[in-house]
């Protein structure tokens, strides 16, 4: 197996109860593994915990092998992600704000305009290009934002709830994006908390709760909906009695 993302024991804690209290998990190279768990059950909190972007109290976080902290800027121009909400300089249009993420993947400026022109309409954004970020209904915000997440391939990609504000044509063309990146050979951790999307895009089903990993769903079996409930009922039972 390839290692894209490895967790080990991750801890961020925000009191006793909120935040993430010993989590881990991998993403292999060609693999979509999804995260999914109540709201405040911390799957923001890990993510963000695998970007650098908070700091853990405890645990350890690979990509590609190497720990986050000696991770080369080379390695970070193949991490794309979109987490909380979708970034975009408001004041710049849109196919500049892919001409800009792809300068920072490292494309020739060269080439930039012709792969923000592609990625527009892979994204059904064409006629959006000259429109600052500003300007975009909520929908076309986040396909830009995944667009920028997902241009020229990362190895890695952490999406915190992609299909936030997506029509379903926007949720298709993020399936098609996810399963071809994956294809592709990259790692894609994904949240969600729409059991039916998840089953269809992913290999592996994490079940996060009260900051914890406490089980897998199979994206395959019958009743996602149900089997989850079970796992967290569970879960919450056994935390109360113990
Ligand atoms: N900076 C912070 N300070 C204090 N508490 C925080 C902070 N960030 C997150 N938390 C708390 O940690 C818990 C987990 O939050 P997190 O955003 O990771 O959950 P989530 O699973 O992503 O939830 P949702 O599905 O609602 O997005 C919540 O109780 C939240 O209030």
């Amino acid at each position: 197996m390839v290692e894209r993302l490895a967790i080990t024991g991750a801890v961020r804690a925000y009191g006793a109860e909120a935040g993430v209290l010993g989590a881990s998990l991998d993403v292999a190279a060609g693999e979509v593994h999804a995260l999914i768990g109540l709201n405040g059950a911390g799957k923001t909190t890990l993510m963000r915990a695998a970007l650098g972007m908070v700091r853990l109290d405890a645990g350890m976080i690979r990509i590609g092998g190497a720990p986050l902290e000696r991770l080369p800027t080379a390695a970070w121009a193949r991490v794309g992600h979109l987490i909380d909400r979708p970034f975009a300089y408001p004041d710049i249009d849109a196919a500049g704000n892919l001409a800009i993420a792809a300068r920072l993947r490292g494309i020739p400026s060269a080439d930039t305009a012709a792969l923000a022109q592609a990625v527009l309409e892979d994204w059904g954004l064409a006629r959006y290009g000259p429109v600052k970020a500003a300007k975009l209904s909520k929908g076309n915000r986040q396909r830009l934002g995944l667009a920028a997440a997902l241009l020229a391939g990362p190895d890695l990609a952490i999406l915190d709830e992609p299909t936030d504000g997506l029509d379903p044509v926007g949720v298709i063309a993020l399936r098609e994006a996810v399963r071809r990146l994956a294809g592709a050979g990259a790692g894609v951790l994904v949240s969600s908390h729409h059991l039916d999307e998840v089953a269809r895009i992913a290999d592996r089903i994490s079940v996060m709760n009260r900051g914890r990993i406490i089980g897998a769903l199979d994206p395959g079996g019958t009743d996602l909906e149900r089997t989850f409930f079970a796992l967290v009922l569970d879960d919450d039972v056994q935390r109360t009695t113990s």
